[in-house]
């Protein structure tokens, strides 16, 4: 691969986040116990009485986060999750970190959410399943509220996640069809990749076929195209979590450069050519994935080969703590990298939109009402 200079971005070299504050943003992609503010460990930890944090004050946390997921492997990236799940085992924990999450997320100008978390991992001081997805809804309804209040309307609904090395996969597929109506949207499968493949866990995804209910898995980020190919033709997944390693079944002339405009020269494999007819999402998370090392670099991310040969490509932040992120940072990265306008960025809303869990019609009306004109506006 080469990489000449990189296409001029419309918003310049190195584009400020707050300039992508304004668009309308839907994130599919989002981890609740990756989105903490590093303030609000450290006081859930004072309240808890944990004692491990590796850092008393909040800039030096957010530092450690950031550093420390900085590893290059997503079996270390992952290990720093074990402080933000420690503060989170009450419901009062569970519901604040919940409203911040969608006040955040407003904030920075998402006006549709869909955040993850896994319920079994915070059941270490006696709540159940369902409490702790109860207190995780009525977080996100009172983040909502009040961001409606303030003039920055968001919609967040929940995935509840299963983790790959464990086993209760089925029981958190019924958790999700059981919150259905109240929130929950769909299901996912997290955690270390490598070992773990998707058809483990291939009665959680039969139960939710069987419901009619949508699911997504991570598949294709520390682990390469075997794990793609389980998630889509054995498990039935609606989206890709990541999925970035698709790019393995595409092949492009040795000297390709990933920020041309065209890929002419490319030659999709089965699984490739698969993903891109059937539209099936990639929910791709371009800083975390520089993180684990899934990618060696942004210019170097296949999102923009993935974009220009018309996958269904999502932009995501994954897990706004440990990648010092937001939906705007990503944008900005992008437009630096690749040079994207607000047409292409209104793409990839859309496709975001159109690739949600919730009811087309619901998708449709957030499109139509919300997400064109915003867009419109700005590109004037
Ligand atoms: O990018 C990821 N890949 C695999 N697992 C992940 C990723 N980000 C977060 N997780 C895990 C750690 C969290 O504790 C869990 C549920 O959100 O999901
Ligand atoms: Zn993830």
């Amino acid at each position: 691969m080469t990489t000449s200079m990189p296409p001029v971005s419309p918003f310049g070299p190195d584009p400020d986040p707050a300039l992508f504050a304004l668009a309308p943003k839907v994130v599919l992609h989002d981890h609740l116990d990756g989105g903490l503010r590093p303030q609000t460990v450290l006081e859930l930890a004072e309240q808890v009485g944990y004692t491990k944090l590796p850092a008393s004050d909040g800039p030096s946390l957010a530092t450690w986060f950031r550093a420390s997921a900085d590893s290059g492997s997503l079996v270390r990236y992952l290990e720093t999750f074990e402080h933000t799940v420690g503060v989170m085992q009450t419901a009062g924990a569970l519901e604040r970190v919940a409203l911040e999450c969608a006040e955040d997320l407003a904030n920075d100008g998402v006006v549709y959410a869909e955040v993850r978390f896994a319920p079994e991992q915070h059941l270490e001081a006696g709540l159940t399943l369902d409490e702790v997805v109860e207190a995780v809804l009525k977080g996100f309804a009172e983040g909502e509220a009040l961001s409606a209040s303030a003039g920055r309307p968001i919609t967040v609904r929940c995935l509840v996640t299963a983790m790959r090395h464990a086993a209760r996969s089925r029981e958190i597929a019924e958790l999700a069809v059981r919150f259905r109506d109240r929130g929950v949207v769909g299901f996912d499968i997290a955690g270390a990749e490598a070992g773990y493949p998707p058809t483990r866990h291939l009665d959680a995804f039969e139960y939710m076929r069987a419901h009619n209910a949508p699911f997504t898995i991570h598949a294709g980020e520390a682990f390469g195209l075997p794990s793609i190919h389980e998630a889509i033709s054995f498990c039935g997944t609606d989206r890709l979590g990541h999925g970035v390693r698709v790019i393995d079944d595409i092949s492009l002339p040795e000297d390709a450069d990933f920020t041309a405009h065209d890929f002419h020269g490319a030659k999709l494999g089965e699984i490739a050519n698969y993903v891109r007819d059937k539209r099936i999402p990639l929910e791709l998370c371009p800083s975390s994935n520089v993180q684990t090392g899934a990618v060696a670099s942004i210019a170097e991310h296949p999102f923009n080969v993935l974009a220009r040969l018309r996958f269904r490509v999502t932009v995501n932040t994954d897990n706004r703590l440990m990648s010092d992120t937001s939906m705007s940072k990503e944008f900005a990265v992008l437009a630096g990298q690749f040079g994207y306008g607000w047409a292409d960025f209104e793409r990839f809303t859309v496709n975001a939109m159109k690739s949600a869990f919730i009811h087309f019609d619901e998708r449709l009306a957030m499109i139509d009402e919300i997400i064109k004109p915003g867009y419109a506006v700005l590109i004037g």
